[in-house]
């Protein structure tokens, strides 16, 4: 299922975008989202090493095409309160529903039920989405480099700055981060898994992140383990680690975000 998985999500997103404007019109949209005032700041506490030197960023995830089902029964608002406790600084919500299982609803419960601000996961290729998340609680979205010309990059990333949002753009190659940049995204994830082939290499962020902007802050993404994985991504500089699989599967998720978020204070 890997080779064409991302024509193949994206052609669903945009069958999803056609049905949902039958159910609610962009404009509509649009106009719950600019009523948004309670924005929790998502770049802020990501900009600099948190008290512990570590920043975790921790997803929502019941499943994934590479994995299947990872733990289908997650309750997104418990887990989101466990992911707070365990002293996460952002919380990520996977919203596609094919592959991962989840849904617009379980951002709107994790964001109820904690403090942190949260992030839209989604494959967004349209500014309906955008709308959508905002007004649905979202604090700030992802935007995939891979599938979005520069000029919809740009165009989607203003209209979120716009609102009120932030983003968490990300790019997996040389060529993504030259389109980044050229975005002026202040925020940029690099994803160690290749989305086409679903291979993850957690060097790929450490090799990357040189290609990175003065004012880019980089967040490591994906098959992020353990202490040892976030104490190689901290000598090459990167602090910030969005994770999901690892968190949802250990037994105690605080535990375990308190163990890679004390990484950079433990030997190995
Ligand atoms: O997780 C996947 O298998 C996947 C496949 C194709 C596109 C996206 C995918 N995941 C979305 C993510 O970005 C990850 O959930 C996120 O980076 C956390 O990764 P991990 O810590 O490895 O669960």
């Amino acid at each position: 299922m890997s080779t064409d998985f991302l024509s193949r999500i994206v052609q669903q997103k945009g069958r999803e975008i056609s049905k949902g404007r039958k159910v609610i019109s962009e404009s509509r949209l649009a106009e719950a989202a600019r009523q948004r005032s309670d924005f929790r700041p998502f770049f802020d506490p990501l900009a600099r090493p948190g008290a512990a030197g570590v920043n975790i960023i921790a997803e929502v995830k019941r499943a994934s095409p590479s994995k299947g089902d990872i733990r289908a029964d997650l309750d997104a608002a418990k887990t989101a309160a466990q992911y707070e406790r365990g002293g996460a600084a952002a919380v990520s919500v996977l919203t596609d529903a094919t592959y991962f299982k989840g849904h617009l609803d379980d951002l709107k419960a994790a964001r109820s039920a904690c403090r942190l601000p949260v992030l839209r996961k989604e494959f967004i290729i349209s500014r309906y989405q955008v709308y959508e998340a905002a007004a649905a609680g979202a604090d700030a979205i992802l935007l995939i480099a891979r599938i979005l010309s520069p000029e919809k990059l740009a165009q989607l990333y203003n209209l979120c700055r716009t609102l009120g949002m932030d983003a968490l753009v990300e790019i997996h190659t040389p060529e993504d981060a030259r389109m980044v940049a050229a975005c002026g995204a202040r925020l940029v994830g690099i994803n160690n898994r290749n989305l086409s082939t679903f291979e993850t290499d957690i060097a790929v962020a450490m090799d990357l992140v040189s290609r990175l902007g003065p004012g880019q802050v980089p967040v490591a993404a994906s098959g992020i383990a353990g202490p040892e994985d976030i104490r190689r991504n901290l000598s090459a500089g990167i602090f910030n680690f969005l994770v999901g699989e690892s968190i949802v599967r250990s037994d105690a998720p605080s535990r375990f975000i308190r163990l890679l978020t004390g990484a950079s204070s433990v030997d190995p």
